[in-house]
């Protein structure tokens, strides 16, 4: 490739690709070299080996968007980089241009990534300057994050079921007391108490004054009233308790009201912390941005949403519920978040379960960002000591509506990445869990470089690959949303224009040429590769052998060119010809040599995915096993419940049976027989006894004689009573 222009960029490219080196201290050999032409901003660098380093003898020149040099201010990467017209996008002024937008830096770890985009304590980054011009030129089009309706709104059009909390609660629920503390002295009046009908709360804290939040009863009809409102005869100002309870309320209103994304403030706040409050006056305010003015839609109204969450071992964490909070919960480690299509989202995929904060002020944004970066991963290595080890992302929701025209929000978004650094694990003094982590970072940037690699490969022509982003969890969240859309289901939605990203490369002229040169190989837009004129043993020979001739044909006195043997000619013509062919095979065996080592990377990440396969289908049968189970259990209480039901159902069926037997059966009883007809029972019974009575003595009779006479004098004695008694 001779004459190296940096490519146009096609609307297929995933990046604007600029270079920035940093200035360093070091004190090695310089490597790097910015070309200059004419009065044009540089677009091209070249790397050449040091000297001691005999193996490697390509020069390697690589094209960018824009080179900047050590002299660039924070300044100049802001308004140079195309960062204006990216926060335009968000803001969603030109409907047609509206857009996401993503800046994402990258480089050898120490090269001045996390300088380039969060600054230092006296300079700020590229981060903090975007929600300045952010808050700045929305001013009061920015919708109270205090009134309840804003955030019940919000709240209902957020579709990747995230808890929305406004931020002086969050700020609160993190800092606890000291917030509050803070809160007391920056206070000048003292506060009273307010009827027993309604409790206004002034809130106020170090960074401003806020609107108060007046509870009414029935809690659900909560609403906003201005500090300076007459109703607040009596207030006081909630210690962190305090706010934790009426936050409690303010959120169960918030549920109460409808709202599926606001949980229980419990799921929120647990004990109050006394973290170490970052103070708002002590960060950086230079360089200004105040004259800087971007496009807006004057109609609109706008919110502005902030999230932070950061890739750790191929999982997404969420960097603004403090690991410490969820430790106290007894919760236990951090849960790792999902990227996936929601229900609101079938499109898309979002973040999901994320908490999001929503900022009135740049004050607010600024704690926000401040928290999120204390919490995220930070451990000594050898290569730097405050190391990034996982890579952050800092997310601003730009949310609008037309308030004259519609009620629900719609959601373009700035993010922000800095990238873990770079480094070969042997070049950090690294060990266990660390070293763990430079291998997941190199493994999820090995991904970023093919799928960037791609992209250059794209550029080139007629090859149009697949980016292949779904690797892993970085180049997943960094590119999916780079392509349009092409779900049926998103005819339903609306539609969105993939987002434009800017990735800025670092790096340190000075500094470690085979880890700097290796990311320049794979993010640089264009890239051309020669061979130093150094003559090859062969071409010295024959270049000797030339010599000696001309010499020979100069002492046989032929002096004029015109006079040179024809042979002679042809020779140093093929002495040339055997050079250039030399210093091809050089080039083409270097190129062979990365296209082996792209072959390895490529078969290695082959069988990272097949190994991921595997592991998502065990994954996902154990999740139907259990899913199943759960059914099965489920169903089988169901039918013990039924069962259950049933013969308790047949129990009542029976008893009421019975008790309606026993109320118609009547027990029959004959009537009492009158007096006559019980003598006359009577005297039957009589004879009958008498008879048997005779039977009875005329068998004694029969059988002993003295008794036999003795009944006879008896019998005799009865006959004769009888006739006596007779009338
Ligand atoms: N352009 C620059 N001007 C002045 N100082 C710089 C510049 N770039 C980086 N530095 C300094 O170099 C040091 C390392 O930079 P930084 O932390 O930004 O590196 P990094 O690439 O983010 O590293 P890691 O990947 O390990 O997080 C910091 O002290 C930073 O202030």
């Amino acid at each position: 490739m001779s004459n190296m222009e940096p490519p146009p960029r096609p609307a297929s490219a995933l990046f604007d690709v600029f270079l920035r080196l940093r200035p360093s201290s070091a004190s090695n050999e310089r490597f790097l070299d910015v070309e200059h032409i004419g009065d044009n901003v540089p677009t091209h660098i070249t790397i050449r080996p040091t000297a001691n380093d005999h193996r490697k003898r390509a020069i390697e020149k690589f094209a960018f968007t824009r080179v900047f040099e050590e002299n660039a201010s924070q300044l100049d990467m802001f308004k140079d980089t195309g960062m204006l017209s990216l926060i335009e996008g968000v803001l969603g002024t030109d409907k047609r241009a509206s857009r996401d937008g993503l800046l994402a830096t990258l480089g050898v770890t120490g090269s001045g990534k996390s300088h380039t985009i969060l600054g230092t304590k006296s300079q700020r980054g590229i981060t903090q300057m975007s929600l300045d011009v952010i808050f700045r030129n929305l001013s009061d089009r920015i919708a109270l994050p205090s009134s309840t309706q804003t955030v019940f709104s919000l709240s209902a059009a957020d579709v990747s079921e995230s808890q929305l909390l406004p931020a002086y609660i969050y700020l609160d629920s993190i800092y606890g007391e000291s917030h509050a503390e803070s809160r007391m002295a920056s206070r000048a009046q003292t506060p009273m108490m307010v009827g027993e009908e309604s409790h206004t709360l002034l809130h106020s804290t170090s960074i401003g004054l806020y609107p108060a939040i007046q509870l009414s009863k029935p809690p659900c009809q909560t609403s906003l009233v201005s500090s300076s409102s007459p109703i607040m005869s009596k207030s006081y100002i909630p210690t962190a308790n305090g706010v934790a309870n009426i936050f409690h309320r303010f959120t169960r209103s918030i549920a109460k009201s409808g709202s599926s994304h606001v949980k229980d403030a419990s799921s929120f706040i647990g004990p109050p912390r006394s973290r170490h409050m970052p103070q708002v006056t002590a960060l950086p305010r230079t360089p200004s941005v105040d004259d800087i003015s971007v496009r807006i839609d004057e109609n609109a109204e706008y919110a502005i949403v902030i999230s932070m969450y950061e890739v750790y071992n191929d999982r997404i964490y969420d960097l603004l519920t403090p690991s410490a909070a969820t430790a106290k919960a007894g919760v236990g480690k951090r849960r790792p978040l999902l990227y996936k299509s929601t229900e609101l989202s079938p499109d898309r995929k979002v973040v999901a379960g994320l908490r999001k904060i929503i900022c009135g002020t740049l004050e607010e944004a600024l704690m926000v960002l401040e928290t999120g970066l204390i919490e995220r991963r930070v451990a000594g290595t050898g290569s730097n000591a405050v190391s990034s080890r996982s890579h952050g992302f800092f997310s601003v929701e730009v949310k609008k509506r037309i308030p004259t025209k519609s009620t629900t929000w719609t959601s373009n978004g700035l993010t922000i990445v800095d990238l873990a650094g770079s480094e070969r694990a042997r070049n950090a003094k690294t060990a266990g869990a660390t070293l763990a982590e430079a291998g997941k970072i190199n493994e999820s940037l090995m991904y970023l470089g093919q799928c960037m690699q791609m992209q250059s490969d794209n550029q080139d022509g007629n090859r149009q690959n697949l980016v292949p982003f779904r690797q892993c969890k970085l180049t997943e969240l960094l590119f999916s949303n780079s392509f349009p859309s092409l779900s049926v289901q998103s005819q339903h939605h609306q539609h969105r224009n993939p987002q434009k990203a800017i990735m800025i490369v670092n790096a340190d002229p000075i500094g470690d040429f085979n880890a700097t040169s290796q990311i320049l190989r794979y993010s640089a837009l264009a890239r051309e590769v020669t061979v130093p004129r150094i003559p090859s043993i062969t071409s010295t020979i024959l270049s000797g052998t030339t010599a000696t001739a001309r010499q020979m044909s100069s002492s046989s006195g032929r002096t004029s060119p015109a006079e040179s043997d024809p042979d002679d000619d042809e020779h140093d013509h093929a002495l040339q010809e055997i050079g250039r062919l030399n210093e091809e095979m050089e080039i083409l065996e270097l190129r062979f040599q990365e296209e082996a080592k792209r072959r390895l990377a490529a078969e290695a990440s082959w069988r990272a995915a097949e190994e991921r396969m595997v592991e998502v289908e065990q994954q996902v049968r154990a999740e139907c096993y259990d899913e199943m189970e759960a059914k099965i259990d489920e169903e089988r209480r169901r039918w013990k419940w039924a069962w259950e039901e049933e013969a308790d159902r047949n129990d009542a069926h029976l008893d009421q049976k019975l008790s309606l037997l026993t109320q118609n059966v009547k027990i029959h009883e004959d009537a009492a027989p009158s007096v006559d007809e019980r003598v006359r029972e009577l005297e039957n019974e009589n004879d009958v006894l008498r008879r048997k009575l005779e039977n009875l003595e005329r068998e004694m009779q029969q059988r002993s004689p003295t008794k036999k006479q003795r009944v006879l004098k008896a019998k005799k004695f009865e006959v004769g009573v009888s006739i006596l008694d007779s009338p």
